[in-house]
């Protein structure tokens, strides 16, 4: 039986980042005036993400997405053609008009994020960015249509990749939020 897909850049086999890539330029998918974003800099926390908000490529179930600090994104091209999905969401993805693919997502709100910038590295049109290390909201895959049947095949193929799956981020970055929230509200202090 042909294994469960996940997303076209993963299904062969998680492929290892290079040590030297050092930053290049993301291309969405327009074959006219296709909008382009310089990424200073390797990506970090590059995770699967299976949130109905994140953008997929057609027909897969996860998106690959990263963060970098938000100085590391440069608009080089057609910048016109951005929009804000939701502004009202935490993470302000800027899509293409013409693809829907998108860009980058800063983060500006009070939050532990702020300042990062989320994108999706499958877009650089250099190889070498650091491979995903976890698959997240592995579960919201069933609010995006998928039968919860198919959960138990989708969280072995996951494991199998390597990506350990979560339901919401990592125990890493949840503990990092926490601990954001709790020096914030005076519980923790330092
Ligand atoms: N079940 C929801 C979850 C959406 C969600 O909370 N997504 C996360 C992860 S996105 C990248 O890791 C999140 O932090 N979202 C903030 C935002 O989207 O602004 C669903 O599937 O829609
Ligand atoms: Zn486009
Ligand atoms: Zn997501």
């Amino acid at each position: 039986m042909a294994s469960v897909s996940i997303h076209p850049a993963l299904d062969g086999g998680v492929k290892p980042g290079s040590a030297s890539f050092s930053g290049g330029t993301l291309v969405c998918a327009c074959a006219d005036r296709p909008v382009k974003v310089a990424i200073k800099g390797q990506v970090a926390h590059n995770h699967a993400c299976g949130c109905t908000k994140c953008w997929k490529p057609e027909g897969a179930k996860f998106s690959v997405v990263a963060v970098t600090a938000h100085e590391n994104v440069t608009v080089l091209e057609n910048g016109d053609k951005l929009a804000v999905v939701d502004p009202a969401a935490l993470i302000l993805r800027h899509a293409c008009k013409g693809c829907d693919v998108h860009m980058y997502g800063p983060v500006e709100r009070d939050h532990a994020f702020k300042g990062l910038d989320f994108i999706h590295p499958e877009r650089f049109q250099e190889a070498g960015w650091a491979e995903p290390g976890f698959a997240a909201f592995v579960s919201s895959i069933i609010e995006a249509g998928v039968d919860p049947s198919e959960m138990d095949g989708v969280r072995a193929r996951l494991k199998e990749l390597g990506l350990e799956p979560y339901d919401c981020l990592s125990p890493a970055l949840m503990d990092y939020i926490a601990t954001w929230v709790a020096k914030k509200s005076g519980v923790l202090k330092g």
